[in-house]
């Protein structure tokens, strides 16, 4: 199995500013931190421990590219893009549009090489330079609308891969799965009537965007079916997530056959993570991506791009990054150091109430065509 692996030293000089999650506030209390909860120093760790563990030389380094305009707005309106170029000029940089998620001066560059990267991997798999690929981008995408950026995303880079893999690479039906803890809302708004795309996402319910991501949101007009929401209780560990892939992600995709798989690979899940409450270490993962590799060998030739999204405990994302790597290129480097720990403090059983949802969801796979 060759495995692609894109990485660039800027994507660890994006600027999430002084803040925590709210900016710095002394009449709020929100004092000024080094670290912002999505700095981007927990994904440069995750590339240096791939680096350092030796997995870095089983795989094959893909070089990362600058989106264009007209790709970036493939996805997103001229007035968002122009917006960010705008603001990204700025000596203090901007925000994404939420106003809680800011950059830096710059923050364009790198964003459109966050955005071009995921196609340069896209082309490299569908070219069959590589079976399988991870592109471990900053900032993350997969909360970015066509007319806005959006918790800490500025462009949605999965979608804009995903729409170039149509209009470039001739492929015409794209599973992307979100296992991001948030709700992938961008790719399911962008692709809401679009049945050429199935769009599925495993989040922890209603924690970010509020309110989003419900059961019941599953795609519109001749999009109907093929949007699935799988908005897991509090608290679900290994067990649940397990259960969810077997259960859902891997029956979906069987009935869609897929030509490619893009996945919106966000560690968030993680039992460390500080912007989530659930509990999957690395045995989730690896489940999560033998289940998209299986799939992927099943209709797609195998074609599997992994594209970076969230994740913010700089102690286990590095570790959750380097099994799901591993996964894809069948090689193991290195154990999960942490595992003895988080994998021993209870939470990995599937509960009754978490396995109700799950099969709530799967029923609703016999309408995918
Ligand atoms: C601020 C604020 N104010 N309020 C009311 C709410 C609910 C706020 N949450 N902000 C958040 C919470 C979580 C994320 C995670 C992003 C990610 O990792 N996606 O994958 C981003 C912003
Ligand atoms: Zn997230």
């Amino acid at each position: 199995m060759t495995t692609g692996y894109l990485w660039d030293e800027i994507f660890g000089w994006h600027d999430t500013g002084s803040g925590t999650l709210f900016p710095a506030d002394p009449d709020l209390g929100h004092q000024p931190i080094s670290h912002h909860v999505a700095h981007p120093d927990t994904k440069r760790r995750m590339h240096e421990l791939i680096c350092v563990s030796g997995l870095v030389d089983h795989l094959t380094r893909i070089a990362p590219r600058t989106a264009s305009v007209e790709e970036l707005t493939r996805v997103h309106t001229p007035e968002h893009v122009e917006r960010i170029v705008r603001e990204s000029a700025q000596p203090k940089g901007g925000d994404a549009g939420d106003g809680i998620s800011p950059f830096g001066k710059g923050a364009y560059r790198i964003a459109a090489l966050g955005a071009g990267s995921a196609i340069a991997m896209t082309e490299a798999v569908v070219a069959g330079t590589v079976d399988n690929g991870y592109a471990l981008v900053n900032p993350a995408g997969h909360h970015a609308l066509p007319e806005t950026g959006l918790g800490f995303c500025i462009f949605n880079n999965v979608a804009i891969a995903a729409k170039h893999a149509q209009a470039v690479l001739g492929i015409e039906r794209i599973a992307i799965v979100d296992w991001d803890v948030h709700h992938g809302n961008g790719a399911q708004a962008i692709f809401a009537e679009d049945p050429s795309v199935l769009t599925i996402s495993l989040h922890q319910d209603r924690c970010f965007p509020p309110n989003s991501g419900l059961v019941e949101e599953r795609g519109t007009a001749a999009g109907e079916h093929y949007n699935v929401n799988i908005p897991m209780p509090v608290g679900c560990g290994d067990g649940a997530y397990q259960y969810a892939a077997r259960t859902v992600i891997g029956p979906a995709l069987e009935a869609f056959a897929p030509e490619l798989i893009i996945v919106a690979s966000g560690f968030d899940p993680n039992a460390m993570d500080p912007l989530a409450r659930q509990l999957v270490t690395t045995r989730g993962f690896i489940t999560l991506t033998e289940t998209v590799m299986e799939a992927a060998a099943r209709s797609a030739g195998g074609r599997l791009v992994l594209v970076q999204e969230g994740g913010y405990s700089p102690v286990y994302v590095p570790f959750c990054g380097l099994a799901t790597i591993e996964t894809l290129a069948g090689v193991h480097v290195m154990d999960d150091g942490l595992l003895p720990v988080v994998g021993g403090m209870g939470g990995h059983d599937l509960e009754p109430h978490q396995k109700e949802l799950v099969d709530r969801v799967a029923a609703f796979v016999g309408d995918i065509a």
